[in-house]
């Protein structure tokens, strides 16, 4: 839970106000959730064991006695406050926080075994949770509001509107209370007409449901909210499916998406019709979750091929989709594609006098000095042991040569630190300079390297601590 977006009103140190907050919560909820009771459309929801359910899973502190009886108390005053206080109201008040409790507690010990990018995430975890967490919580109610006594049809219409409020409210609106987070505006997308479009194709199946009606009408909408979790984040994808959800069950509630033509839903069927809504309303967001993971994982492999892991610049393929990039700016006509080959002097004997820990640590060093150098006039990756390339572009051969004594000498005369030790190494340089003719800037980079591999040679065999390159008349420039 390391999102810093995520809406946060708790702490794990301040008892008191999280206390307060959390009746606070109960309180405005119940009072919502009895306010939709009394308009006919809305008094399928009961949201606030949803909203309870969510707070106690983003803020797994919170997971303690004494705040779930908190809960429990705002809950039964507010009864006492506004009816009247009962065994009745006790119970039914109970089966509320059993709902909480049992979502919070099996969603918590869920992301505890996952890493923490998936947390909750998992979809079917969310639709297994909420199952499990309305049938204990619609028992106890039904139980609760009925009495032992009562005879078992009642019991058992009770407990299906109970379970299939409870259930179809989990499942659409849990996802969204988990990913909701604070839009960051500065780094919204550009906005593009092609986005709204899987928004549109919602709106049109919905309004498709309508007008064809029947059972299947139920499921219209799936496809376009399915377009909607490839396209929009994962919080957009739970809103929507939610807002799908819930106007779908408003709808064939008030027989405006008509099952059975001039007949109202009995209440088997509203039953059946929410599961449905609520088993619809899960597909999505498993798509959603799906294509989350695997761009996740796709910037991850990205991430890792093309930066190198011991000294984090680039890699050889980093290099290679850099110059990409940097290929309008390098392809100048006035400009050569310099390429500086190096390769640190004697490195064998680091690791073999100070061990290959001491060999690492020098090596990464080595490519932050080399990167401060070589700042914006150049790229700089590591091609694999201790063999690192620049490139970059210059006015000229001679320019090219000055910027590589300046980074020879430069390390020449760093000092690098090993535990108490203080270590100075020495950098061959082989160079290839040439202006971009008609080959495309990798071509002319990849020509360049295996000329400046030959000077390289040539460093290390005439002595080390050197660079060569050809001169204008293919004779070695020592210094
Ligand atoms: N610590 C460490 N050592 C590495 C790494 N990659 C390669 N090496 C070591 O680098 C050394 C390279 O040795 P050589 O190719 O003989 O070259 P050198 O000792 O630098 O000698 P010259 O290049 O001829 O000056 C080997 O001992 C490799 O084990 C690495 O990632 N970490």
């Amino acid at each position: 839970m390391s999102n810093q977006n995520y809406i946060k009103l708790f702490s794990p140190e301040k008892y008191l106000l999280n206390a307060v907050i959390i009746f606070v919560i109960t309180t405005l909820f119940y009072f919502f959730g009895a306010s939709l009771r009394l308009i006919d459309e809305l008094s399928l929801f009961w949201p606030l064991n949803a909203v309870l359910a969510a707070v106690f899973v983003r803020n797994p502190f919170l997971n303690r006695s004494v705040y779930y009886f908190v809960c429990y108390s705002a809950m039964v005053v507010y009864d006492a406050f506004t009816t009247h206080w009962g065994w009745q109201s006790a119970i039914i008040n109970l089966s509320n926080m059993v709902f909480i409790i049992v979502v919070a507690r099996l969603l918590l010990r869920y992301s505890r075994t996952q890493d923490e990018s998936n947390w909750a995430l998992n979809a079917f975890n969310l639709f297994y949770t909420c199952l499990i967490g309305s049938i204990l919580s619609s028992l106890l109610g039904s139980i609760g509001s009925t009495g032992p006594s009562s005879d078992y049809r009642q019991f058992l219409s009770l407990f299906t509107d109970w379970f299939g409020e409870q259930f179809s409210t989990g499942v659409l609106m849990m996802p969204f209370l988990l990913m909701a987070t604070w839009p960051q505006w500065k780094t919204l997308p550009d906005f593009h007409i092609s986005k709204i479009y899987p928004l549109l194709g919602v709106i049109v199946s919905v309004i498709a449901s309508v007008a064809i009606g029947g059972a299947g009408s139920l499921a219209f909408p799936l496809p376009a909210l399915i377009w909607c979790a490839i396209r929009y984040p994962l919080p957009v994808t739970a809103l929507v499916t939610l807002l799908t959800g819930g106007i779908e069950i408003i709808l064939l509630s008030n027989s405006i998406i008509a099952i059975h033509p001039n007949k109202p839903l009995v209440v088997s069927e509203m039953f059946s019709a929410r599961l449905g809504i609520a088993t619809m309303a899960i597909c999505p967001l498993i798509v959603s979750v799906s294509v989350d993971a695997i761009n996740r994982l796709i910037k991850q492999t990205s991430l890792r091929a093309d930066y190198d892991y011991l000294t984090g610049i680039y890699s050889r393929s980093g290099l290679y989709e850099a110059l990409k990039n940097k290929a309008p700016l390098m392809h100048q006509p006035d400009q050569k594609i310099c390429v500086m080959l190096l390769d640190i002097d004697y490195f064998k004997r680091i690791n073999d006098n100070y061990g290959h820990e001491c060999g690492d640590i020098v090596l990464a060093a080595f490519a932050r000095r080399l990167s401060q150098t070589v700042g914006n006039e150049g790229l700089v990756a590591r091609l694999g042991g201790e063999e690192f390339v620049v490139a970059c572009s210059t006015r000229s051969e001679e320019e090219g040569y000055a910027f590589a004594e300046q980074i020879r000498k430069d390390i020449e005369l760093t000092a690098f630190r090993y535990q108490q030790q203080t270590l100075f190494i020495t950098v061959s340089i082989g160079l290839a300079a040439t202006s971009i003719e008609n080959q495309t800037l990798l071509d002319t980079f990849n020509s360049q390297l295996a000329q400046a591999d030959k000077y390289l040679y040539l460093s290390k065999r005439n002595g080390r601590n050197q660079t060569s390159m050809a001169s204008l008349n293919e004779c070695v420039i020592k210094v």
